[in-house]
């Protein structure tokens, strides 16, 4: 069996006023992230992740954020979007683990529900999906909350 491990990072801007898309869900908040697309920053890593193990490129590359087509563009796409161009190479995703570093709001009481959301775009259960979140102890751009940053890896197999 061939197993392979990626990686993904992202950033976003904050500003108030916005919508907060965090893990496919609204989160309520007086800021809320910057982007081309919906800014779903932590979907955004996961694919990174997702496309980097399968030795894919990145989200940018298959979605460019000169596209008019991705324009506000719901992030639940490229996921399920990265996920078919995986399984249409035959892998199989195993496992993701993600780390967001923001301020606020806290994201915790919301986990369940991004887990609840994310995992069948991913055609993995719920259990495979990791999701945790730190404060920047108000440190840099994150501390004074003008961004919010998301981490994951993912593992991916076949044969
Ligand atoms: N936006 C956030 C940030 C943190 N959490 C949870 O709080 C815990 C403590 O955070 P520290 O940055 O003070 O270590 C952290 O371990 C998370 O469980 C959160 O839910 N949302
Ligand atoms: C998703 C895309 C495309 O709408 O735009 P953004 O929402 O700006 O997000 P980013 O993380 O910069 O990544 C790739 C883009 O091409």
């Amino acid at each position: 069996m061939k197993i392979r491990v990626g990686m993904g990072f992202d950033v976003h801007q904050l500003e108030n006023g916005r919508d907060f898309f965090l893990g496919g869900i609204k989160l309520v908040s007086e800021k809320g992230a910057v982007g081309h697309s919906d800014a779903d920053v932590l979907i955004h890593a996961i694919c990174d992740a997702l496309l980097g193990a399968a030795n894919m490129r990145d989200i940018g590359f298959h979605f460019s954020n000169k596209d008019d087509r991705w324009k506000g563009m719901d992030s639940k796409f490229f996921l399920k979007e990265v996920t078919r161009m995986l399984h249409d190479k035959g892998w199989k995703i195993e496992n993701v683990d993600c780390t967001l570093t923001l301020e606020k709001p806290k994201v915790n009481p919301h986990i369940d529900a991004m887990k609840k959301v994310l995992a069948p775009l991913m055609q993995i259960t719920e259990e495979d999906v990791s999701i945790k979140a730190t404060t920047n102890e108000t440190l840099g751009y994150v501390g004074r909350e003008e961004g919010v940053n998301a981490y994951a890896v993912a593992l991916i197999s076949k044969g």
